[in-house]
């Protein structure tokens, strides 16, 4: 028997994806470089339907039907390319290797162009849903050749997540489009979760909201406009109990956030293509600062608040009625953050595609995003909406469409409140200040950059443009300081 797929690297999200695809039909040739997870796998769940045990890459490309498909599910980075180097030799013109890993879109595009020098098709796909998705249908992105996804799309949707029975896995662009799109995804992932951080510091340190309580609040929000997966398991993890201590896990668990590279790699993206995604880099920042723990310790006990941190909730915000105002207050705070977040994610798509000459449909990429992934939320609908037009006649930032706008404008009294609390009593709310600052700077119609100009051009001659005519210029600082055209 051929088997349609094999699958290399059968940790959790190979294993699972591969269990999909044999459930959904499909022959999966099973390969993992210890053969033992191989065999715990088949065991474990050898009837979710036909697998073909193989324990060498040889083995596995033998099984294969062509042309052959290959999906590697190893650990991102030099893995990848020594699994790639295993496999090329035993591959034929035409044979399909596909990445699922978090690779770097970089690394796709090195790796997608040496393959397609020796006729063989690499295709990056974008896989997001953890271990349940991988299992049960992940939202995929896939990049790669147009015609390598006539051969592999109709297999990936099939085992893809569906929403309303549409697939969330359509192709996306050339080389590492895939992984770029996953990438970005990722990083909207972390200042999604980020924001949630802040909102749950800030009514815990300002309102006196234990967990328990907030696991409430955050299920009661997740009836709202901010319904979505991470608010809905948010809930979960505030009300775990810790089975050692009966304290909530949240506040046994280590304060220090891990970070694989995605959210680092989509900030160091948007520096390269000119695009602000201030939340995001934010959110890769805070995690690192929740790694400094020795130099938080020290700092800890010797930076101040300036402010009296001996105040009861209740002497910072009165009655239970002012309380929950302030809750409100905190959600919709969370919300403009959020959609600040998705706007600069989605602004950031088009830099890259024209850095990079991917047609990157908006539209297209917010409904990959409505399940399967960890950042589906209820407002994807609304952002495919506010795409739904041809490119010339799109919102040139999400905040600009009429609804997001409308939105943004019912939070702003909030937003602003809630940051100003988090100033006035040194709670960090790193991306609820930078958002709204990202949003002032947007909305100002003079920015200080006129300043930074004129001292560019006070120290270096770096010349500077005026508002009322054309032409560069230069000041003669340290000489009559009259202007000349430079
Ligand atoms: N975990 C998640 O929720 C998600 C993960 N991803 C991405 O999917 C990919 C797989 O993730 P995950 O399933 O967590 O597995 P890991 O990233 O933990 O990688 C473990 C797998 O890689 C194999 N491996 C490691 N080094 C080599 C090597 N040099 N040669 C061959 N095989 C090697 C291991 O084989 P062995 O058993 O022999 O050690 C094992 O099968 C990663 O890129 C990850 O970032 C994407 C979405 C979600
Ligand atoms: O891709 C994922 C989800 O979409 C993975 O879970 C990834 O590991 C998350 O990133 P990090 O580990 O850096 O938080």
């Amino acid at each position: 028997m051929s088997a349609h797929i094999g699958v290399t690297g059968l940790a959790v999200m190979g294993a699972n994806l591969a269990r999909n695809l044999a459930r959904n039909g499909y022959t999966v040739a099973l390969h993992n470089r210890s053969v033992a997870r191989t065999d715990a796998l088949l065991q474990a769940h050898g009837g979710d339907g036909d697998f073909v045990r193989t324990e060498t890459l040889a083995e596995l490309v033998d099984s294969l039907e062509r042309p052959r498909r290959v999906l590697i599910m190893v650990q991102a980075g030099a893995p990848v390319d020594s699994v790639i180097a295993d496999l090329v030799p035993l591959l034929d013109e035409g044979d399909i290797i596909i990445d699922g890993g978090n690779s770097f879109y970089e690394e796709t595009r090195r790796r997608e162009e040496s393959l397609r020098a020796k006729n063989l098709h690499f295709v990056g796909v974008g896989v997001s849903g953890g271990e349940e998705g991988a299992l049960n249908g992940p939202s995929i992105m896939p990049g790669g050749s147009k015609e390598s996804y006539d051969s592999l799309g109709p297999m990936l949707e099939k085992i893809s997540a569906k929403y309303n029975g549409e697939p969330c896995c359509a192709w996306v662009g050339t080389d590492g489009a895939g992984h770029y799109v996953k990438m970005v995804h990722n990083g909207i992932e972390y200042a999604d979760m980020q924001v949630i951080g802040e909102a749950f510091d800030l009514m815990r340190s300002l309102a006196g909201i234990e967990p328990r309580e907030q696991a409430g609040v955050f299920r009661e929000w997740n009836t709202t406009d901010l319904a979505s997966y991470l608010i809905e398991i948010t809930s979960e993890v505030l009300e775990q109990e810790d089975e050692t201590t009966g304290r909530p896990l949240v506040d046994v668990v280590v304060d220090s956030a891990g970070q694989k590279g995605t959210g680092r790699w989509t900030a160091i993206s948007g520096l390269e293509v000119g695009s602000p995604v201030t939340a995001i880099a934010e959110s890769v920042f805070a995690r690192s600062i929740s790694s400094q723990r020795e130099l938080r310790a020290v700092t800890n006990a010797t930076f101040s608040a300036g402010v009296d941190e001996t105040l009861s909730a209740t002497e910072k915000y009165g009655s239970a009625e002012d309380r929950q105002d302030f809750v409100e207050d905190v959600r919709k705070a969370l919300y403009a953050s959020k959609l600040v977040a998705y706007a600069q994610g989605l602004d950031m798509l088009v830099a890259a595609g024209e850095e990079y000459g991917w047609e990157l449909d908006l539209k297209a990429i917010a409904s990959l995003w409505r399940a399967g992934c960890i950042i589906r939320a209820d407002l994807l609908d609304t952002i495919m909406k506010a795409y739904d037009a041809p490119r010339d006649q799109q919102p040139k930032n999400l905040l600009l469409a009429p609804e997001f706008n409308e939105a943004i404008n019912e939070c702003l009294p909030a937003w602003r409140r809630v940051v100003a609390a988090a100033a006035t009593y040194g709670v960090p709310a790193p991306v609820f200040s930078s958002s709204l600052s990202y949003y002032d700077s947007l909305r100002r119609e003079r920015l200080p950059a006129a300043l930074t100009q004129g001292l560019r051009d006070y120290f270096g001659a770096h010349t500077y443009k005026r508002v009322d005519k054309e032409g560069t210029f230069h000041t003669q600082w340290s000489g009559d300081r009259s202007e000349i055209d430079a």
